[in-house]
């Protein structure tokens, strides 16, 4: 018998014994490759055909619990955590195993807004946890952007309180919205123009178009047209005039934006009118990336890597656009502090290195 702080009681059972008695928690089963999840809830009595199910996940001992005053199991600590970081557009998972998920309610892709300093004072608290994506990420309907979970079985109330607290702060400041939130992403009708003379010669065959639509399509915009120049400015000038002409909701403009003699494409952008964020990225891949206004439109010119690399710059930028935002210097300035994706790293396996 072993007393907590605050009077919780938690007393070992060999599981032999057990027969009757309450579970005090959910109990995981994990057979890798096949099975992690729960194999018994919390609140179920014992049986006599449970014990060899107990034994074979390695339970000798089962605990019965009773909470003392001021004490939160853990799947109740955790749901009420998540319960005050709920907000419009959330859902949360019922309590399992002493985690709750906290999920896009929405149909449509959306971007998450997560506020780091708060999910830092939250953790620094201690036996609880928030896990949560960076923000900005792209959470797609029914996709999760964060978790809560408590560490041992039962925590002081105050603690739980002291998220419920830090919450309401934030929320007071910034007109009810909670520190973890989603921007729904809106239907984009792209115009794009594909420029390279080996395209539009038919010399080869596109791939910018179906790329491009690929991702776009993945957000739940659409490319409503595509056009191609060859590489000569003024044809490339007249062809963005066009699409803005058609009040596309931005234009995307493919091929020719590195250092070769025919690379004609930033020039034109620029000369179509366009405000230069930036002409260049410090992201791998990526780099050779063009953001721009023309007037309000957004305007962006995609080097090559985006037709085979799977997570370009256009993949950063592209999302906050659909939700609204409006791109900065900064904003790019930014992104290469953990903008290398080209490297094989350890964590991944998945990167390749390029010259
Ligand atoms: N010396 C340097 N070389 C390169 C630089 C650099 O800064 N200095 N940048 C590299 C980066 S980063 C990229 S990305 C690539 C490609 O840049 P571009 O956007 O200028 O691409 P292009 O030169 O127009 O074409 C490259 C390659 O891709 C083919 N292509 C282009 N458009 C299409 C299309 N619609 N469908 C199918 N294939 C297409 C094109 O034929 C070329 O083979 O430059 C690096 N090099
Ligand atoms: O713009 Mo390049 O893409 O860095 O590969």
């Amino acid at each position: 018998m072993s007393g907590g702080k605050h009077g919780t009681v938690l007393k070992e059972v060999p599981v032999r014994e057990a027969i009757g008695l309450v579970l005090a928690h959910d109990l995981t089963q994990i057979i890798p490759g096949q099975f992690k999840g729960r194999l018994f809830k919390k609140g179920h009595v014992v049986a006599e055909a449970d014990i060899p199910k107990l034994l074979d996940i390695g339970k000798e001992h089962i605990y019965i619990l009773e909470l003392g005053d001021g004490e939160l199991h853990e799947d109740d600590a955790a749901g009420r955590m998540a319960a005050a970081l709920q907000g419009d557009g959330l859902l949360l998972t019922e309590p399992h195993e002493g985690k709750v998920a906290i999920k896009s309610a929405l149909d449509v892709p959306a971007l998450a807004v997560i506020e780091p300093s708060i999910v830092h004072a939250i953790n620094e608290l201690g036996e609880i946890a928030l896990a949560t994506l960076r923000t900005d990420a792209v959470v797609l309907p029914g996709g999760q952007l964060a978790a809560t979970r408590v560490i041992p079985l039962f925590v002081p109330e105050k603690k739980v309180a002291a998220v419920e607290q830090l919450v309401r702060d934030y929320r007071s400041r910034h007109e009810g919205r909670g520190p973890i939130g989603l921007k729904p992403l809106r239907k984009f009708r792209i115009g794009l123009l594909t420029t390279g003379g080996e395209v539009f010669s038919g010399r080869i065959e596109d791939k910018f178009g179906p790329a491009v639509s690929r991702i776009v399509e993945s957000l739940g915009s659409e490319v409503a047209e595509q056009r191609f120049a060859p590489d000569d400015r003024q044809t490339i000038v007249k062809e963005i005039h066009y699409l803005k002409q058609q009040s596309y909701d931005m234009i995307v403009v493919t091929g020719g934006m590195s250092v070769d003699p025919d690379d004609r494409t930033p020039a034109a952008i620029k000369d179509a009118g366009a405000e230069i964020v930036s002409y260049g990225t410090p992201m791998l891949p990526g780099s050779m990336l063009l953001m721009g206004y023309l007037e309000e439109t957004p305007i962006m010119g995609l080097p090559g890597c985006v037709m085979h690399d799977p997570y370009t710059s256009f993949n950063v930028l592209l999302p906050r656009i659909l939700a609204g935002e409006t791109i900065t210097r900064e904003d790019i300035v930014t992104m290469g502090y953990g903008g290398l994706h080209t490297a094989a790293t350890w964590d991944t396996g998945i990167g390749r290195q390029r010259s």
